[in-house]
């Protein structure tokens, strides 16, 4: 199976909340919450995608400087194999006001202590751990 490049934002405002998106029902699995993202696509860096995808899912704009990157997780599904470019983004408290599902999704600010409380794909198990360590010890 060809492995899948997919640029994923783990996006934080004010060390506290991250942004969530719930699939559609009828995508690779679909219904569970996800951090916005997507296919890298040919001749674009993780971080183009990013800015592309923040702006065509969550209208969430970001610049190429807020974006770091965090872990690479290769995982695969029974029917896919994905490579996720897990990436940092702080956004300012202005811009994630304008966020929200601009292709209909349902998308939430979700306090980083309270993760565990959603059903994510199994690939993201370990961008959950990460970003719980990560702000606590900031917080
Ligand atoms: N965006 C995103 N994709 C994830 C996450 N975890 C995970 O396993 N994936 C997988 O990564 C793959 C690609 O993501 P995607 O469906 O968002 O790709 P996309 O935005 O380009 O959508 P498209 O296929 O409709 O063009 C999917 O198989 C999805 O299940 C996650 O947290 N966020
Ligand atoms: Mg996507």
């Amino acid at each position: 199976m060809k492995q899948v490049h997919v640029a994923v934002a783990v996006v934080v405002v004010n060390d506290q909340d991250i942004l969530i998106a719930r699939r559609p029902d009828d995508k690779h699995q679909g219904g569970r919450w996800e951090f916005p993202g997507g296919k890298v696509e040919a001749d674009e860096s993780v971080e183009a995608a990013l800015v592309r995808e923040l702006d065509e899912e969550v209208a969430l704009p970001v610049a190429l400087g807020a974006i770091t990157s965090l872990m690479k997780i290769p995982f695969e599904y029974p029917d896919k194999r994905v490579l996720l470019d897990v990436c940092w983004v702080e956004a300012n408290m202005n811009d994630a006001l304008l966020a929200h599902g601009a292709e209909g999704q349902e998308v939430r600010w979700v306090h980083y202590s309270r993760l565990n409380e959603f059903t994510f794909p199994d690939a993201n198990q370990p961008i959950v751990v990460a970003i719980q360590q990560r702000l606590d010890a900031l917080n």
